[in-house]
């Protein structure tokens, strides 16, 4: 019996994502919670004919605690794709103002309600976000760092499709053949390439306009959809797509499959201090900074060892200085996200 939650279930991600997970035959139950329309998602599904029962939760008004609590009650995963997307000239960083509270009472009421659930975070900006769910969790005493998990899988489902397209392989089998390490947003996501002898190989031939031109597109695909939606949102479906892609990995671990099985496992961004040997790994390579998306290994929904990159791929001079350059954006974000929390009422 697996519960999974989904939170802003009404919204470009949420609806897709919830088919994706009432079509996971490991999934009994399927919450839909929203502050809109998750009844009405949540009837449109019921009738697709797969096992899980599917439940939608709408507050009546603000003050309305119960749709949340009945929608977390007894939950195994929650995933979180609530809150506002951007628009045309904007930053991920920029929603911050708006979705940082949206991540912070939502993670306040699991962290109450469901304090031993698996928690993905999709909304952005991830760099700041996750670091608040896990100061929320911090202070409500029930942070499990091996279960917050920002999700950080569209990056490399794009590093995959880019990578395919240029050295002419299907891109479904680069997955676990490729990786991504760093944050989600612009600068801070680093593309792995050389992280098997057969894609090494192809990409050994790739020009170096080629190369940047690849990593630049990987680091600022957001923004390529952004432009494209034209103020209709960012990415929603390959969103759905990544989202649950993750998510049927940790339901997988669940049910006892290991996700190293198959190459290199996605990439999440977790807090490393609290991850085995992360605390190690990130003095050692990563001037401390607590939060960074590295491959990891799942046992039973719970991180259960890491992928160290700098160790087990062979990370070119170019790809030391992306993640350089990564650092610095993740420990302003980090920081935002926590002295947030600390100046905030649960
Ligand atoms: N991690 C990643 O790779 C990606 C993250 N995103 C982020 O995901 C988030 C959602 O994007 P979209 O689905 O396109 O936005 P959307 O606006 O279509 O949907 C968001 C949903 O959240 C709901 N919501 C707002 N406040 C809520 C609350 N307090 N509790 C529950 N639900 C609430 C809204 O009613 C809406 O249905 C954005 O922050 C976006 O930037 C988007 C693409 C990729
Ligand atoms: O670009 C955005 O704002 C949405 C997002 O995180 C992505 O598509 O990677």
């Amino acid at each position: 019996m697996v519960k999974v939650t989904v939170c802003g279930a009404a919204g470009g991600i949420g609806q897709p994502l919830s088919l994706l997970l009432k079509l996971n035959p490991a999934v009994s139950e399927l919450a839909l919670f929203d502050i809109v329309n998750a009844k009405g998602v949540a009837a449109d599904l019921s009738h697709i004919n797969t096992p899980a029962v599917v439940t939608g939760h709408q507050p009546a008004n603000k003050e309305d605690k119960t749709a949340i609590v009945d929608a977390l009650k007894g939950t195994d995963l929650v995933v979180i794709p609530a809150g506002v997307p951007r628009k045309p000239g904007m930053t991920r960083a920029d929603l911050f103002n708006i979705n940082a509270s949206i991540i912070r009472d939502l993670v306040a009421n699991i962290g109450r309600t469901a304090p031993n659930a698996a928690i993905l975070i999709i909304s952005n900006p991830v760099n700041a976000t996750v670091p608040i769910a896990a100061e929320v969790l911090k202070k409500l005493g029930v942070f499990n760092p091996g279960k917050l998990f920002g999700v950080t899988t569209l990056d490399s489902v794009r590093a995959e499709t880019f990578l395919g397209e240029l050295i002419n392989v299907n891109p479904s089998q680069l997955q676990g053949r490729i990786s991504v390490v760093g944050g989600h947003s612009g600068d801070t996501i680093v593309p792995l390439i050389n992280v098997t002898p057969d894609v090494s190989a192809k990409v050994a031939n790739i020009s170096k306009a080629d190369y940047d031109k690849f990593v630049n597109r990987v680091q600022f695909g957001g923004d390529e959809v952004v432009k494209a939606k034209n103020g209709a949102g960012s990415a929603t479906l390959s969103m759905a797509y990544a989202g649950y892609r993750f998510a049927a990995g940790v339901l997988n671990s669940l049910g006892g499959a290991s996700t190293s099985s198959s190459g290199v496992p996605d990439s999440s961004y977790v807090y490393l201090p609290g991850v085995p040997g992360g605390k190690e790994f990130s003095a050692k390579y990563l001037n401390g900074v607590d939060f960074f998306s590295v491959p990891i290994v799942l046992e039973n929904g719970v991180i259960k060892s890491f992928i160290n990159p700098f160790e087990h791929m062979k990370i070119t001079q170019k790809e030391q200085e992306l993640v350089k350059v990564a650092l610095g954006g993740l420990e302003k974000s980090i920081e935002q996200g926590t002295n947030f929390v600390k100046g905030s009422k649960l």
